[in-house]
C-alpha cells in the first residue's frame, strides 16, 4: 500500500549530485509501494520548449544545437550515476529517442506534448535504475499509463483502477510528473510546474496519507527566500492561501496542486531536498492554522479586460498555454493576467472579447488575512511609489492586493516592500519555563516591558512550564492572571507532549525561556531547536554541558537561523556577555577573565575577618537564604567553575569543565556525607578557611574566591579556587555580596575593564532575562 507520495522537481534532480541527495532521501524516507513523482531534470522542459520553438520557425540550426544540448546533459548524468552496463542501455535509449525526434523534425510529425513528455521519462527512468543499482526495488512507471483525461477531464474511477493495477506494492515507483494521456492514448501535459499536481492526483487515487514535495527551499516563505534574505519561513499555512499563492503565478506550488486533496486528509508538506533534515511547510486544511502574509512578484505578463468570459474558458485558456492564467473582476468587468509570452495565442483565442489594458508589466501581491487585505494594500501602494515605481494598475480583493508597474521589481525593492508589509508584523510566542522566584518576577515585569517588545512585533505569553504540569494557550495568556488560569488549566506533561504542543504553535518566531536550575529540562534544548525555538537560558547547564553536546546544539541553531541568549547564567543581570561580545567584535583580544563569580561567595569571603568562625557566617547566610539548600553546593565552586566556562566559551574557546581546575572552599573530606556528617566535623572547614586567612594577613592581603582564566601564548589556564588579594586589588574592595568581573585584553592590558555590582537577585536576573529577551526581538526585526 502507498502511504507517501514524494516530489522531486526539477531543481532537484539539476545534476548527477542531485540524484544521489534524492535516491537518499527516498531510502530514508519512503517503504515499497510508495510513489516517487519525478520532474525533468533542472531546466530540461524549458529546453525542450525551446526546441519545439524552433521546431515551429524551421530553424534547423537552432532545433539540432538544441538536441545536441539535451543529448550533452542525459549522457552525463547517466555517466555519472551509473555502471558501464546499465550506462550503456540507457544511453542507447537515449539515443534512439533522440534519433527519432530528430526523424520527427525532419518529417514535420512532431507532437508538443509528447516532445515535453521526455523530459520527465528520462529522469523517472535514470532515478529508478540508479536506485536498483543501489540495490533497492524500483521501476519506473510512465504516468500516461495511470492518469487518462477525456476532454479535458480527468477519469477519476479509470485512474484509481489503472493505479490498483500498475502501481507495485513490493517495489519503489518512480513515476513521470506533468504528463497524462488522452482516450486516444495521445500525450496531454497538465501544465507547467504541473508535476505537484500529478504528485496529489495520485495521492488521491491510491489513497495515501500524504504528499511530500521536495524542493530546493526549506518550505513555503513569506516571499521568494532567494531573492529576500529575511524571508519568513512558515511551519504551516493553510490550502487556501496556498492555492491564492498558486493562482497568482508563484512557482513554489502548482495551481492545481490542491484540488484532489479537497475533502480529504491526506496531508501535504514542501520539504527541501538540500535540506532533508529541516522541518517544512505544512499545508494544512482551511481552520487549521492562522493565515499568514505572502508576498509574491508576477513578472512579465500582459492584462486583458475580457467581455462575456465563459465558463470553463480560464481552465482552456490556461490549458492551451501550459500556464496559469490570473483573473479577477473588477465592478462586473474581467481581467486576465497572462504571460507575455504567450499573449498572442490568448488574444487569437479571445478575438474581439479581449482588449489588451498594458503589456510587458511586472509586478507584486500581496496574500493575507481578510481583514489585513485592504490596509496591506494602501501600505504596498506607498510603499511601491515611495521606490519611484510608477503603478500601471492594482487591485485589491478580499484576501489577496495586486500592484502591476512597468518596471522590474528587484530583489532590493522586494526586500524593502517585504519590510514594510510583512517583516513588521510579526509575530513571537514566549514559552517561560520556571516560575519560581525569577520566574514570577520576570512575568510581574512582562507587562510594563510589552510595550517596548512591541514596537518590534507583536508579543503573546502562551505556555508557561512547571517541572510537571504546563499551562498553553496558542492565543495568549495574561501575564498578570496566569495564576487563576494556572490553577484551572494547567496539566501534567511528558517531554514528549511539551514537545509536540511546541511544535504546533503557529507563530513566525517561538522563543522557550528556560529560567529554571533543571539539568534534565536543559538536555530537552535540542528538541526545542527542532520545534524551531529560540533559546533564552538562565539555567547554566546547556552552556557546560559535554563540549561535544554544546557544539551540536550550536550547529542546529545556526542551521535553523535561532538564536540562543544566556546572559543572566553569569553575573545575573550584569552586562558581562554584551562587553565580551562587544569587545571581540571591535577586534580586541581578550587574554584574562578574573573575578568574584559567586554572590554567596562573594557575601561570605568579604565578612570573613577572622573576628568570628567562618561556619558562623556561613550559617548566618544560609539563614538569610543566600545560599543553597546545601551550602556546600556553594562551597564547592561548581557553580564558579560553570560560569567561567561559559565565559570561556564565550571566547570562542572550546573548553569541557574539567579543563577548569577547581579548588573547593573545604577541605575535599567534607564535601562527601551527609549534612549531619558535614555538622560534625564542621571544624575542619573553620580551620581550612582560618589557616587559609591568617596566611593572607601576614601578606596583608584578604581572601576572595576567585575565577581566573588567562590565554599566554594561545595556550589557556582556567581555575577557580581561594586566593589571597592585595589590598589594592579592585577584588578586595568588593561589597559583600556582589560580584566582579576583571577583563583584560589587548586594549585593557594595564587598566583592566572591570564589571561589578549585585550578581543575584530575582528583580536584576529577571530584568537580565527581559534585556535578553528584547535583543532577541531587536534583532529578529
Ligand atoms: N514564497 C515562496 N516560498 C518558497 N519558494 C518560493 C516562494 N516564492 C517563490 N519561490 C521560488 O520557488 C522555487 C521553487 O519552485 P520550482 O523552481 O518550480 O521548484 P521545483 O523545481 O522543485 O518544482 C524556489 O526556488 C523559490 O525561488
Ligand atoms: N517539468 C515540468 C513540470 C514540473 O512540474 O516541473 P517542476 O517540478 O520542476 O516545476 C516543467 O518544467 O514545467
Amino acid at each position: 500500500m502507498t502511504q507517501v507520495v514524494h516530489k522531486f522537481g526539477g531543481s532537484s534532480l539539476s545534476n548527477a549530485a542531485r540524484y544521489h541527495a534524492v535516491a537518499n532521501i527516498i531510502i530514508g524516507n519512503s517503504q515499497l509501494g510508495d510513489v516517487v513523482v519525478v520532474s525533468a531534470a533542472g531546466k530540461t522542459t524549458d529546453t525542450l520548449v525551446k526546441l519545439w520553438q524552433a521546431y515551429q520557425q524551421h530553424d534547423s540550426h537552432g532545433y539540432h544545437d538544441v538536441l545536441q544540448l539535451l543529448r550533452t546533459h542525459q549522457h552525463e548524468l547517466i555517466d555519472e550515476l551509473l555502471a558501464a552496463h546499465q550506462a550503456h542501455a540507457l544511453q542507447s535509449q537515449l539515443n534512439s529517442e533522440l534519433q527519432r525526434i530528430a526523424e520527427q523534425l525532419q518529417t514535420n510529425t512532431l507532437d508538443e506534448a509528447s516532445l515535453l513528455a521526455h523530459g520527465e521519462l528520462w529522469s523517472a527512468r535514470l532515478l529508478a535504475t540508479y536506485l536498483q543499482q543501489l540495490g533497492y526495488a524500483a521501476q519506473d512507471l510512465d504516468a500516461r499509463q495511470l492518469l487518462c483525461v477525456h476532454q479535458g477531464q480527468l477519469l477519476h474511477l479509470d485512474n484509481e483502477k489503472l493505479c490498483e493495477r500498475h502501481i507495485a506494492r513490493d517495489k519503489i515507483n518512480v513515476v513521470t510528473g506533468f504528463i497524462a494521456a488522452d482516450s486516444n492514448q495521445q500525450t496531454v501535459t497538465l501544465g507547467r510546474n504541473g508535476s505537484d499536481y500529478s504528485a496529489t492526483l495520485l495521492a488521491r487515487y491510491v489513497n495515501a496519507k500524504q504528499v511530500c514535495i521536495w524542493t530546493d527551499t526549506q518550505g513555503v516563505f513569506s516571499t521568494d527566500p532567494r531573492k529576500v534574505a529575511d524571508a519568513l519561513k512558515y511551519q504551516k499555512i493553510c490550502r487556501g492561501q496556498a492555492n491564492r499563492l498558486a493562482q497568482l503565478g508563484n512557482p513554489v506550488l502548482h495551481a492545481k496542486t490542491l484540488s484532489p486533496l479537497q475533502g480529504s486528509a491526506i496531508k501535504l508538506s514542501v520539504r527541501s531536498s538540500y535540506d532533508s533534515d529541516a522541518s517544512g511547510t505544512e499545508i494544512v486544511r482551511e481552520g487549521y492554522c492562522k493565515h499568514k502574509r505572502f508576498l509574491t512578484t508576477i513578472e512579465g505578463v500582459d492584462l486583458y479586460r475580457v467581455s462575456s468570459l465563459k465558463v470553463d474558458e480560464l481552465a482552456t485558456l490556461s490549458q492551451l498555454i501550459q500556464h496559469t492564467i490570473g483573473h479577477f473582476q473588477q465592478q462586473g468587468v474581467d481581467f486576465l493576467i497572462v504571460p507575455s509570452a504567450h499573449s498572442t495565442l490568448i488574444s487569437r483565442e479571445l478575438g474581439e472579447r479581449g482588449q489588451l489594458v498594458e503589456s510587458n508589466l511586472n509586478g507584486c501581491a500581496l496574500v493575507s488575512p481578510n481583514q489585513y487585505t485592504q490596509q496591506g494594500y494602501q501600505e504596498m501602494l506607498a510603499c511601491l511609489e515611495q521606490l519611484n515605481l510608477t503603478i500601471r494598475f492594482s487591485h485589491c480583493d478580499q484576501d489577496y492586493a495586486l500592484v502591476l508597474t512597468d518596471q522590474i521589481i528587484d530583489a532590493d525593492s522586494l526586500g524593502k516592500v517585504h519590510r514594510t508589509l510583512i517583516g513588521a508584523h510579526q509575530q513571537i510566542a514566549v514559552i517561560v519555563a520556571g516560575l519560581g522566584n525569577v520566574g514570577s518576577v520576570f512575568l510581574q515585569q512582562f507587562t510594563q516591558q510589552l510595550a517596548r517588545l512591541e514596537q518590534h512585533f507583536e508579543v503573546k505569553l502562551v505556555g508557561l512550564l512547571r517541572s510537571r504540569s504546563m499551562l498553553f494557550d496558542p492565543c495568549g495568556l495574561d501575564p498578570q492572571n496566569w495564576q487563576g488560569q494556572w490553577l484551572e488549566q494547567a496539566v501534567p506533561y511528558q517531554s514528549e507532549q511539551l514537545c509536540e504542543r511546541l511544535n504546533e504553535l503557529d507563530y513566525e518566531h517561538k522563543v522557550v525561556i528556560d529560567i529554571t536550575a533543571s539539568e534534565s529540562f536543559s538536555g530537552l534544548y535540542p528538541d526545542f531547536v527542532r520545534a524551531n525555538c529560540h533559546l533564552i537560558s538562565a539555567n547554566k547547564y546547556a552552556g557546560t554541558a559535554p563540549n561535544s553536546w554544546y557544539q551540536s546544539l550550536r550547529n542546529e541553531l545556526a542551521e535553523r537561523n535561532l538564536k540562543w541568549r544566556y546572559n543572566t547564567s553569569v553575573g545575573a543581570g550584569l552586562p558581562i556577555n554584551f562587553a565580551l561580545a562587544d569587545l571581540q567584535r571591535s577586534g580586541d583580544e581578550i587574554t584574562r577573565i578574573q573575578g568574584v563569580f559567586s554572590g554567596t561567595l562573594s557575601w561570605l569571603c568579604s565578612h570573613y575577618d577572622g573576628s568570628q568562625a567562618f561556619s558562623e557566617l556561613l550559617f548566618a547566610a544560609q539563614k538569610l537564604g543566600f545560599t543553597e539548600p546545601d551550602p556546600r553546593e556553594d562551597l564547592s565552586g561548581r557553580d564558579v567553575q560553570r560560569k567561567l566556562l561559559i565565559l570561556a566559551r564565550e571566547l570562542g574557546l572550546q573548553l569541557d569543565i574539567d579543563d577548569i581546575e577547581l579548588s573547593p572552599l573545604m577541605p575535599e573530606s567534607l564535601a562527601q556525607g551527609s549534612w549531619q556528617d558535614f555538622l560534625d566535623n564542621i571544624a575542619l572547614l573553620d580551620d581550612f578557611v582560618g589557616t587559609h586567612a591568617q596566611q593572607a594577613q601576614k601578606e596583608q592581603k584578604v581572601l576572595r574566591y576567585n575565577a581566573d582564566l588567562r590565554i599566554v601564548d594561545g595556550k589557556v589556564k582556567a581555575q577557580v579556587g581561594l586566593v589571597a588579594v592585595a589590598q589594592s586589588n579592585p577584588l578586595a574592595g568588593l561589597s559583600p555580596g556582589d560580584n566582579i568581573f576583571v577583563i583584560n585584553s589587548r586594549w585593557y592590558a594595564q587598566n583592566a575593564l572591570v564589571i561589578q555590582g549585585p550578581g543575584a537577585g530575582k528583580e536584576v536576573t529577571a530584568a537580565g532575562v527581559h534585556s535578553d529577551l528584547y535583543w532577541l526581538i531587536e534583532s529578529l526585526s
